[in-house]
């Protein structure tokens, strides 16, 4: 299971995305251009050491992660506010690709309507969106859940 970020706008939210997958054993893929400088400090300091353990792979387009190999091995699932289905009754795949979208502004209505498979977090009347990180593990702990691919856990003393 991957999970891909469109064009990022703000930096701690790819550190802290970079964080939560190296936790949950996430491979990232980052769709470029990204709203920041990649070397800017602030992934850093919200990623910190686990930017190390995360599997990366930065694309410099849409283009470009559509015609990587492990793009293709996958199927994409969107997760928007304006998802088809809660993602609680969605049948994630150990396979799926869960595609987050930019923090201004989602994913543009054009690639919005060409994948099918499109999930939304119930959210309480009257609030617009969850912080894209926050929705992400959300959604990637039910995947997880869902298809046996959570970490083991191991109680500590
Ligand atoms: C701040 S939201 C973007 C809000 C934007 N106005 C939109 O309509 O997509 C950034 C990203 O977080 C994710 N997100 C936030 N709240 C969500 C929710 N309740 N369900 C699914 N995804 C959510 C989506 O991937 C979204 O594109």
């Amino acid at each position: 299971m991957r999970l891909a970020l469109y064009q990022p706008d703000i930096p701690q939210n790819a550190g802290g995305a970079l964080r939560l997958a190296a936790c949950l054993g996430l491979a990232v893929d980052i769709i470029e251009p990204c709203g920041f400088l990649w070397d800017d400090k602030k992934i850093r300091r919200a990623g910190m050491d686990y930017i190390e353990l995360a599997t990366l792979t930065r694309h410099s387009s849409w283009d470009a992660f559509c015609q990587a190999e492990t793009t293709g091995q996958g199927r994409l699932v969107l997760v928007s506010t304006k998802g088809a289905v809660s993602h609680t009754a969605f049948a994630f795949r150990p396979d799926d690709i869960l595609l987050m979208g930019r923090e201004s502004c989602g994913v543009p209505d054009s690639l919005h309507d060409s994948i099918p498979d499109r999930v939304a977090v119930p959210q309480c009347p009257g609030t617009r969106s969850l912080n894209v990180v926050t929705a992400a593990a959300i959604v990637c702990a039910e995947a997880l859940r869902q298809t046996a691919l959570l970490p083991v856990f191991t109680p500590t003393a």
